[in-house]
């Protein structure tokens, strides 16, 4: 069996160990530009279209990351790069989980406890108790509810917020509010006051945190971005910042990456800013993810994380 591995900025020969590690019987190679020999498996971070198009014969495309926005963009562009037989498979946690339940946690926990509001205080010398949030009252939203909002779910539930999602279908998480569907989008933002965003990024979802949807959320609600940039209209943000209508917002992702020197968004006093690290692919976790998929793949069958392009997700 052999497999192909191409990815922008991680370091090659520790996959390529680890894989053939896991994998003993394959022969594990580094894609280079020109190489067209046989393939049974790649795996890809925003691959050159010359690394997958023509190979009808692979088994599998594995994306190292669990948002596969940037090769079904490709294959808008480029048709040809994948053949329709070929299965694309995303990572689905991978230990992603535990790293969006600590953002969202820590974010969430330091909003509701006016940590925001102490940190300003304490530059003005300023020795006073603020009044608190009613727990029942801080409702917490997370836009879409698969692998990584459910989990965020799960871990803000144990404070006691109310917790609601919104998703395409409906959610069955316990002691979570599904909403889903376009129809059901303002019963959802109505009575928010955190609101967190893990969709994917899809032609139907691009640009959805907009001033109109903003304007949904309670006065004064908290917006965590976790997901892509393409979601939020930043614009809409600041303005909403500005009107007071957005308390403040936790950032990780962003339409441009780096996020320019020039954005308004780096020295506004209520934009938290993080480098798109929110939840990042852990090698041991991904390569025994995908390790086990391949073996699937081998007994015929199909494994979890079959990117639907169609859906876009
Ligand atoms: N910032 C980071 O470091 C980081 C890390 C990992 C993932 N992500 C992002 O998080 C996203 C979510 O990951 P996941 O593994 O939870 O994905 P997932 O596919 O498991 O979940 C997606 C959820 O969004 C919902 N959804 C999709 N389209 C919708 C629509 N049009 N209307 C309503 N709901 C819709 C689905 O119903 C589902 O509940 C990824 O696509 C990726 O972009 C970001
Ligand atoms: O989708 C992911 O896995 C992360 O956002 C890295 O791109």
């Amino acid at each position: 069996m052999d497999i192909i591995f191409y990815h922008p900025s991680f370091k090659a020969a520790s996959w390529i160990n680890g894989l053939q590690q896991r994998l003993p019987q394959a022969t594990v190679r580094q894609w280079q530009p020109g190489d067209n020999a046989a393939a049974d498996y790649a795996l890809v971070r925003t691959p050159p279209v010359e690394m997958l198009q023509g190979r009808s014969d692979l088994k599998g495309v594995f994306a190292l990351g669990a948002g596969v926005d940037d090769i079904l963009t490709q294959l808008k562009q480029h048709p040809e790069m994948l053949s329709e037989s070929v299965p694309l498979f995303r990572l689905e946690d991978t230990g992603m989980g535990l790293q969006m339940q600590e953002y969202a946690v820590y974010t969430v926990l330091g909003w509701f406890r006016r940590f925001d509001d102490y940190q300003q205080q304490k530059q003005q010398t300023l020795w006073q108790s603020l009044k608190n949030y009613r727990r029942q009252d801080f409702t917490i939203g997370i836009l879409g509810a698969g692998v990584l909002g459910s989990n965020v779910a799960q871990s803000l539930k144990v404070w006691g917020f109310p917790i609601r999602c919104w998703s395409r279908s409906p959610k069955q998480i316990d002691g979570v509010t599904s909403y889903y569907g376009a129809d059901q989008l303002s019963d959802f933002l109505s009575g928010t006051q955190v609101l967190i965003n893990l969709l994917p990024n899809t032609p139907q979802t691009v640009g959805i945190i907009n001033r109109q949807l903003l304007s949904q959320l309670n006065s004064g609600a908290f917006v965590l971005n976790l997901a892509r940039g393409a979601h939020l209209v930043e614009e809409d943000l600041l303005a909403a910042l500005e009107a007071g209508e957005i308390k403040a917002a936790a950032l990780d992702v962003f339409v441009q990456e780096p996020l320019p020197e020039t954005s308004p968004l780096w020295s506004h006093p209520r934009v938290a800013i993080t480098p798109h690290n929110a939840a990042v692919t852990l090698p041991e976790e991904a390569m025994d993810y995908i390790a086990k998929s391949i073996q699937q793949r081998e007994a015929g069958e199909m494994p979890e994380g079959r990117v639907d392009i169609v859906r876009g997700y």
